[in-house]
């Protein structure tokens, strides 16, 4: 196969996974294959902004079709017209050497481009405190707060200021979900001794979202020994997660009092002066000329999640590029209402789209987040589980913690079957299309 014949293959499962069909042809169809250099495959695209939104939000999902095309597990690499390829540095190579290890780092989650306020202090100090001393400073260190804050930016930064130090030590990051999966497949491939080697033979371990494994028992399971084994040879451990550990429900008790050995740093949502600090610097790193009136309308208006603060910039500054106008506050506030409807200050939440789910079936958000199993609660609830899917840019994992800490298991189950039905059953293609028409213009 050559490289436009697997792009084109590729391109087939990746308008599968995307849930929009704006999206995958605003933002995957114009990309262009340019070549493969050793384990990496080039793409290309027409500006900055495009590249940012491919290398967040859909860099996994083209590795992973890539993967699944060519049997190939490429490291993907995003070009602006008239960029030249990359070359690695000694360091990034060095980095590779050790492998999975650095792999999976956002190269621009560094200690530096990190806001630093009141917010964030702590977690921050923290955070460059066991950068600068592994396993010496804090141990755990375990970072929480809401989705969006900067736990695995914080993360990275650690990894990457461990690695630069340092290229030969052994930095594993992963998330939990991560974890879960290659336990999994370690223990169906009979695998078992590969996978320890791996998780208890590194310097530093940083596992992201570890909430995620509060409902499965073999995963904590293996997570305490492999907890263990790293803190009693004296490496290392970074934990995050969305709440403290003691509010993790079914997390057995001898994880989260180790949880509590160390540090345990919160990161609350930014003040104004942070987020606009946040925005400029974002600005200024890529070059935008974003008027101060517009900084201040997004600040004002985003206040809870600085990756939807960050977004809005991006599609404010995609819509400005793409219809050849410049940016204003007018055109602000024209696209953020298109975003946000018309109370930019309510973004679209899992909890916003029960509400509305709830309403119609005349039950409450508590049922719909409970275990009841009644169909006419059980039904619902999979409607709006289908709804947070197509409507939400988050993980099933994200999903399902939404809807009571439900396994993402559990939340493909519901979508699927809801799509099924929608096939032959009309009523209930119309009610969908109606709710979605609700949550939009909510
Ligand atoms: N203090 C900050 N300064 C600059 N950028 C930040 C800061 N905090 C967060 N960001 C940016 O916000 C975005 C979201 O941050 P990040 O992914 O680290 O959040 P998170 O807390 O890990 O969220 P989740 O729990 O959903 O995974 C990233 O693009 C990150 O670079």
């Amino acid at each position: 196969m050559d490289i436009n014949q697997s792009w084109n293959a590729a391109l087939k499962l990746i308008e599968q996974e995307i849930s929009s069909s704006i999206g995958f042809e605003t933002w995957i169809l114009p990309i262009v294959p340019v070549g493969i250099d050793g384990s990496r495959f080039l793409l290309q695209v027409s500006d900055n902004v495009c590249k940012e939104i491919l290398e967040k939000r859909h860099l996994t999902l083209i590795r992973s079709a890539l993967k699944n095309v060519t049997g190939i597990n490429y490291d993907i690499v995003i070009l602006t017209e008239g960029e030249k390829t990359p070359v690695h540095t000694t360091a990034e190579v060095k980095k590779e050497e050790s492998g999975d290890v650095a792999r999976n780092l956002n190269p621009k989650y560094v200690f530096s481009s990190f806001v630093v306020g009141n917010s964030n202090r702590m977690a921050h100090a923290a955070s460059l405190a066991v950068a600068e001393s592994p396993a010496k400073a804090y141990n755990p260190l375990f970072l929480y707060g809401n989705s969006g804050l900067g736990k695995t930016h914080l993360m990275h930064s650690i990894a990457h200021f461990i690695l630069d130090k340092n290229p030969a030590a052994k930095v594993l990051y992963v998330t939990s979900e991560t974890f879960t999966n290659e336990l999994i497949l370690s223990i169906q491939n009979n695998k078992n001794e590969e996978f320890r080697n791996k998780y208890r033979n590194i310097d530093v371990l940083l596992i992201d979202d570890i909430q995620f494994i509060s409902k499965k028992e073999g995963t904590q399971e293996e997570f305490f020994h492999t907890f263990n084994a790293l803190y009693e040879s004296n490496k290392q451990i970074i934990i995050s997660s969305d709440r403290p550990p003691k509010e993790i429900k079914t997390l057995e008790d001898r994880l989260r009092s180790r949880f509590e050995w160390g540090l345990i740093a919160d990161i609350q949502p930014p003040d104004y002066e942070t987020r606009i600090a946040i925005l400029r610097k974002k600005a200024d790193r890529d070059n935008l000329h974003v008027p101060d009136e517009v900084m201040a309308y997004i600040a004002k208006n985003i206040v809870s999640n600085i990756r939807e603060l960050e977004g809005a910039l991006t599609r404010i500054v995609a819509y400005a590029t793409l219809t050849n106008q410049e940016i204003t506050l007018a055109l602000t506030e024209k696209t953020l209402r298109d975003v946000y409807s018309e109370n930019a200050q309510a973004p679209l939440t899992p909890q916003l789209i029960q509400e509305i789910v709830a309403r119609r079936y005349n039950i409450s958000v508590e049922d719909i987040q409970g275990n009841k199993k009644p169909k006419n609660i059980a039904f619902p609830r999979q409607v709006s589980m289908y709804l947070c899917r197509k409507l939400l840019d988050i993980s099933l994992p994200k999903i399902g913690e939404s809807f009571g800490g439900r396994d993402h298991t559990t939340v493909i189950h519901g979508i699927s079957k809801i799509e099924k039905q929608m096939e032959n059953d009309e009523a209930l293609k119309n009610t969908i299309m109606e709710l979605e028409k609700e949550i939009k213009e909510r």
